[in-house]
């Protein structure tokens, strides 16, 4: 008998879906299953569980799934509404309930002639508007025409920002490493640590330093602090007074959704790229956030960059469930997370210039898809949210893997790699290095899903009290994603199947992934905190007893 599928608010309770009660039926005879077998009894399933998505290869047949296990996925996908609710994100609805606005990132990467009115807003045409002036303002500061107070060309570019405010571009710049213009460096300052700010600027000249103050809100304390950190010294390194519009003109300008506050600041908001409240801040990267990536690598670049976004955009919107990349990799983290409990998703990019990527997704995951409310404000019945974590291979084949291996616990591990290198060298003893790379891409995917067996190892004369240390169980399922090349399109193409797959767990889950609410209270703590810490003859005592005795005895170590 199956529970009430709907509440009071009319919300399903995922679990009680006749689709979720087929799920948990058919996960026994998949669970007794190995790889091993799923590939003995589909001997196809390496050229069959495929999926094209742009320029994304993604290979899915080492997953613990049959076909009837995704056509099961599938039926909970069109049980939870999953088509009808991407159709209202992407049409602008109000998808984001608690904060009561549109999810509209994939209207950043529309085309120029496309159509979308949102709330009486013709979208497209604002978008392409901030498109243009970002792309002005590049091609000035690459061509040397826009000139710093002394009348120097920019040699180098401070983005101030946090969170999503930071991690896309930073992420992006390394990852398009080879489309920077020479002479021209990004910098990207985020901590309040002041060693951040001040090991940045330590090594930049300010008659040749931009800074791009990057704040969807324009209250981050982070940036703020930091923001009038780089004002007083490049003020100081120019020899002017705080006064001096005339110069912050020149060296600095804003990306924000707050004119009041960029004004307030002291930012010309003739100065400020613009974006919308209906951009949320991790998914915001192909937004002016952006700006520092655009001036770097070119406004063509960066055209390409959000075409490949729309690439994936179109795919997840068109394409049947059955052929969705997005649908499919997200329908499977739901297999994992609710019926394997698995509570961690490895990225394990075999490409340097991807080594920030695992961060950029941790907050566009986690930040995303960490609630326990549903959208209508009712307790979650099922785990929700995946810890995802993840370094570059080979690295991380030489420190975290041997879990991946021989742990206890199921870590589903996503492989992204590339055909072409965007360096090469010859290796040690032949070959290319790119091509040992890949070889080491390759060998774990295999390693992880079909092991060594302990018969095998006996073959090979192995002491029969080694065996158990040596036996590889396999049976640990990963995502191959290739690309012929990290091009700015292919990146773009990455971020927005990740973009989307988070957008499936949480239809799924019945939750709004883009509200936020669990890192204000933080904020509010800290600012409440400043106070005691920064002023000695403030109470020290107004907390609970361990926050008490800790700020004691920081401020006694302090020695201020
Ligand atoms: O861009 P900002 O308004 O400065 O916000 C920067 C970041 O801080 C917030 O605390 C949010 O958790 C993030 O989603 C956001 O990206």
């Amino acid at each position: 008998m199956l529970g009430s599928r709907t509440d009071a608010t009319g919300e399903y309770d995922i679990t009680a879906t006749v689709s979720w009660h087929a799920l948990a039926a058919h996960y026994p005879h998949v669970y007794a299953l190995h790889l091993r077998e799923l590939f003995a009894m589909d001997p196809e399933r390496g050229s069959t569980l495929v999926v094209d998505a742009g320029d994304l290869h993604i290979d899915y047949s080492k997953h613990l799934v049959t076909g009837e296990t995704i056509e099961l996925l599938l039926s909970l996908a069109r049980e939870a509404g999953l088509e009808d609710r991407r159709d209202a994100m992407l049409a602008g609805e109000h998808v984001n309930t608690s904060e009561d606005r549109a999810a509209l990132h994939t209207a950043l990467r529309l085309p120029r002639d496309a159509e979308l009115v949102v709330d009486g807003q013709d979208v497209v045409s604002d978008v392409h508007a901030v498109l243009d002036a970002m792309g002005d303002f590049a091609d000035r500061v690459r061509s040397g025409d826009w000139v710093g107070h002394t009348g120097k060309p920019i040699t180098d570019i401070v983005n101030i920002g946090i969170g999503g405010s930071d991690l896309g571009p930073a992420m992006a710049y390394e990852a398009l490493r080879h489309y920077r213009q020479d002479g021209l460096h990004c910098h990207f300052v985020s901590n309040i640590d002041p060693v951040d700010v001040v090991s940045t600027l330590d090594d930049l000249n300010p008659e040749t330093t931009v800074v791009v103050v990057a704040s969807k809100t324009f209250t981050t304390l982070e940036t703020i602090t930091n923001a009038v950190a780089a004002r007083r010294w490049l003020l100081a390194g120019l020899g002017v007074d705080d006064g001096a519009a005339d110069v912050v003109a020149k060296h600095f300008v804003a990306v924000s959704t707050n004119a009041d506050e960029v004004a307030k600041f002291g930012i010309d908001t003739a100065n400020m790229f613009g974006f919308w409240g209906w951009v949320g801040g991790r998914y915001s990267v192909d937004s002016a956030i952006g700006l520092s990536l655009m001036i770097a690598v070119g406004r063509e670049r960066f055209a390409e960059f959000l075409d490949g976004f729309h690439t994936v955009d179109e795919h997840f919107a068109t394409q049947p469930l059955e052929r969705n990349a997005p649908v499919l990799l997200g329908m499977i983290g739901i297999w994992y997370s609710n019926f394997f409990q698995a509570q961690s998703q490895a990225v394990l990019p075999y490409a340097q210039d991807l080594a920030r990527f695992p961060a950029y997704l941790q907050q566009l995951t986690m930040e995303s898809n960490g609630k326990s409310v549903t959208a209508g404000g009712r307790p979650v019945t099922t785990p929700t949210g995946t810890v995802y974590w993840g370094e570059p291979g080979t690295n991380g084949q030489h420190a975290f893997y041997q879990l991946l291996h021989q742990g206890t616990w199921l870590v589903p591990a996503d492989f992204i790699g590339f055909a072409r290198p965007t360096d090469d060298l010859d290796g040690a003893s032949g070959g290319s290095m790119h091509d040992i790379l890949m070889a080491n891409f390759f060998a774990q995917t295999e390693v992880l899903a079909f092991g060594k067996p302990a018969d095998d190892l006996a073959a090979e004369g192995v002491p029969a009290d080694r065996i158990p240390h040596k036996v590889m169980p396999g049976n640990r399922p990963s995502t191959t994603v290739l690309a012929p090349r990290l091009t700015p399109a292919v990146l773009g193409q990455l971020i927005a199947l990740y973009e989307h797959i988070t957008f499936v767990k949480a239809t799924i889950w019945g939750i709004d992934p883009f509200d936020q609410w669990g890192v204000e209270l933080g904020k509010e703590k800290a600012n409440a905190l400043v106070e005691g810490l920064t002023d000695d003859s403030a109470p020290a005592a107004s907390h609970d007893s361990s926050t008490d005795a800790l700020v004691r005895w920081y401020r006694d170590q302090r020695g201020r």
